[in-house]
């Protein structure tokens, strides 16, 4: 179905926006809605989220003057009608694409744009710090906006930064409070049933005035004219001020708006008519743990499942179905998340703290300082680790393996597949004297890869006559390797392929193994360095094992959005590049590689070719 964006093209700024009168916009807003699940539902995103915001950021478009008064928002997730609004009609078919639109505000596609973290609960701060710069600068006639969700409003940052907000009642500053009682569930905590109380008994005195921000609100999240009056008092009250508006995620698609699951937080490609999956999905590396964790659960009732607000996109909901009592959702609360386990394992208790890699990054302290200074019995599975894809720089969770490998004492498990991943699981709520980290990617789980032989804890996948190359093959890369080292073979060249399964602590029978072949070389889904390579690396130096060692990971700088498979590959993390560079490292007479060309090396050993 074409949808007539004459009105959406027209529309580049806040003066556009102002010429409209109340017909135009209530017509405006329903042409958005229709393009946003027109377009959404064939490239995937956030689409219930921005259904959400229609309105509410129409008005904040016509009141403010951005990108003078910067509006900044929370997460980032729900900007797409801010992007529709600031000139980008025409990109937004390639939402989320390589190249294309970000799904996030991105800087480099405009000035209305700020915030491409999208990690929640930081919008606070960056409003705090901006609103500071305007007063030393002598910009007073400028007014920070933020946007945030009642979801991340249960971040600690958030707090942090109001406590800072509340303490100087000089500066203009907007917090817009989007309350529509979900992250991707109804969100929980005091907090949350604080927001209730406001949304549904007039007269209730605001946290927020308690800490010196004044409070507007409850306001209709989807009355443009109420919302305008709110944010216009706002705006001219030139203090800190909260406007807390009531909004319906998913609202104006019925298919989102009666889906108790998470009302389309995030979707992948739907049919519109019906908002089902176009296609069929497999069995995912998330539902495998699921399903293992509940196995486990059954026979251990010490175990208990942690979520920072992700219940279902973790995979402990069938947990939470047998055993509600076993799992607890702190919000999107990591660090709480972490500390909160530690002081559960203290009590005796075995907690698995279900999370996705880039959001660990935040609760670094917390896993070092909380769990392993105290070698408390915490096991962190990480979902999405690597790279993920569409949700592009600050969601690649490709940090893990270098940031984690630190903790004193830590065993950090990468599973191959589904039966591995199972085996890993069991193991690391095993231990009982420290930190534990099983970690996998995003989607599909391919077919079991089987072992030939075990060498001490390492699995062997290939054994190879001649040991030219030993390849180390981290996780999720098994298949890439074994295709690897089959080109290889068609060359002569002799490749043993080995699973350590436990990555940290490297296992010492990979000595005997490194000492027997001409090259050893490491392949994994995270940062180049710091990781399982560096690991290897220092196991061979300390032991003075002569053998070569190239290592080949993600390039040390941000990662753009795209397809997993794609941005592997452009990595240099597939079966052709890995081959050559190997090749061209025995120096193999039928392969002279140049370098330069063979594209894109990636080692520790020589100098990263970065673009
Ligand atoms: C630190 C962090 N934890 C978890 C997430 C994953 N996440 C993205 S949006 C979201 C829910 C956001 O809820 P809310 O802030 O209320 O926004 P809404 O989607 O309701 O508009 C979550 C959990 C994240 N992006 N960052
Ligand atoms: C915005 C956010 O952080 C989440 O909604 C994330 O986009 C979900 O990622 P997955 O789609 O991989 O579950
Ligand atoms: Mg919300």
């Amino acid at each position: 179905m074409a949808v007539d964006t004459d009105v959406l093209s027209s529309v580049r700024g806040s003066r556009d926006l102002r010429l409209l009168d109340s017909a135009e916009l209530a017509g405006l807003a329903a042409r958005i809605r229709r393009y946003l699940v027109e377009r959404v539902c064939r490239t995937g995103g956030h689409l219930g989220p921005n259904l959400g915001v229609v309105e509410l950021t129409i008005a904040l478009h016509r009141v403010f003057d951005s990108p003078r008064d910067p509006i900044l928002w929370d997460t980032g997730h729900q900007a797409y009608v801010h992007k529709l609004l600031t000139g980008r009609v025409a990109e937004f078919a390639r939402l989320r694409q390589a190249g294309g639109l970000s799904g996030y505000p991105s800087r480099v596609e405009s000035e209305h744009d700020f915030i491409e973290n999208s990690h929640a609960s930081t919008a606070l701060s960056y409003a705090d710090g901006m609103a500071k710069a305007f007063r030393l600068r002598g910009e007073h006639d400028r007014t920070v906006v933020a946007v945030v969700g009642d979801g991340a409003l249960t971040g600690g940052m958030c707090w942090e930064a109001l406590n800072n907000i509340g303490a100087a009642g000089d500066r203009p500053l907007v917090v817009v409070v989007n309350d529509n009682g979900r992250s991707y569930a109804p969100t929980v905590g005091g907090f949350a049933e604080h927001l209730t109380r406001l949304r549904t008994r007039r007269g209730v005195r605001s946290l927020f005035e308690d800490i010196g921000l004044d409070y507007l609100g409850p306001v209709d999240g989807h009355d443009l004219e109420a919302l305008e009056e709110a944010f216009t008092r706002a705006r001219d009250l030139r203090r800190p001020v909260v406007v807390h508006c009531v909004t319906e995620k998913g609202r104006g698609y019925r298919p989102a708006e009666t889906d108790e699951a998470d009302r389309f937080h995030a979707i992948g490609v739907v049919d519109p008519s019906t908002g089902r999956p176009a296609v069929r999905g497999t069995t995912s590396w998330t539902d495998v743990f699921g399903s293992e964790l509940l196995n486990l659960a059954d026979r251990r009732d010490d175990l208990v499942g942690i979520t920072a607000a992700m219940l279902r996109p973790t995979g402990l909901h069938p947990l939470a179905r047998r055993y509600p009592h076993r799992v607890v959702d702190v919000g999107m609360a990591e660090q709480h998340a972490v500390t909160s386990a530690a002081g559960m394992a203290m009590a005796g208790l075995h907690p698995v703290v279900a999370i996705y890699a880039t959001f660990l990054n935040r609760a670094f302290d917390q896993a070092l300082m909380d769990v392993a200074l105290h070698r408390l019995p915490v096991t962190f599975v990480l979902d999405r680790a690597g790279v993920t894809g569409e949700d592009g720089p600050s969601h690649h969770g490709m940090w893990d393996l270098s940031l984690f490998r630190l903790l004193p004492g830590v065993r950090i498990a990468a599973p191959r597949d589904a039966a591995t991943l199972r085996r890993e699981l069991a193991e690391a709520v095993d231990v009982d004297d420290g930190p534990t980290l099983v970690r996998f990617p995003k989607g599909p789980v391919g077919p079991d890869v089987p072992a030939v032989d075990r060498i001490g804890g390492l699995d062997v996948l290939r054994q190879a006559p001649g040991g030219d190359i030993l390849l180390v093959s981290v996780g999720a890369m098994a298949p890439v390797c074994l295709a690897t080292a089959e080109l290889l073979a068609r060359h002569g060249i002799g490749v043993t392929v080995v699973d350590p399964r436990w990555v940290v602590p490297v296992d010492p029978a990979l000595l005997p193994m490194a000492r027997d072949h001409r090259l050893v070389a490491v392949v994994e889904d995270g940062h180049l360095t710091g990781g399982v390579g560096s690991a290897v690396a220092d196991l061979l130096r300390d032991h003075d094992i002569g053998t070569r060692l190239r290592t080949f990971g993600l390039a040390p700088r941000f990662l753009a959005a795209g397809k997993r498979q794609d941005l592997l590959a452009e990595q240099g993390l597939h079966p052709e590049a890995l081959a050559r560079q190997l090749a061209g490292s025995l120096d193999a007479p039928d392969w002279p590689v140049p370098r330069a060309e063979a594209g894109r090396p990636r080692t520790e050993t020589e100098e990263v070719v970065g673009r």
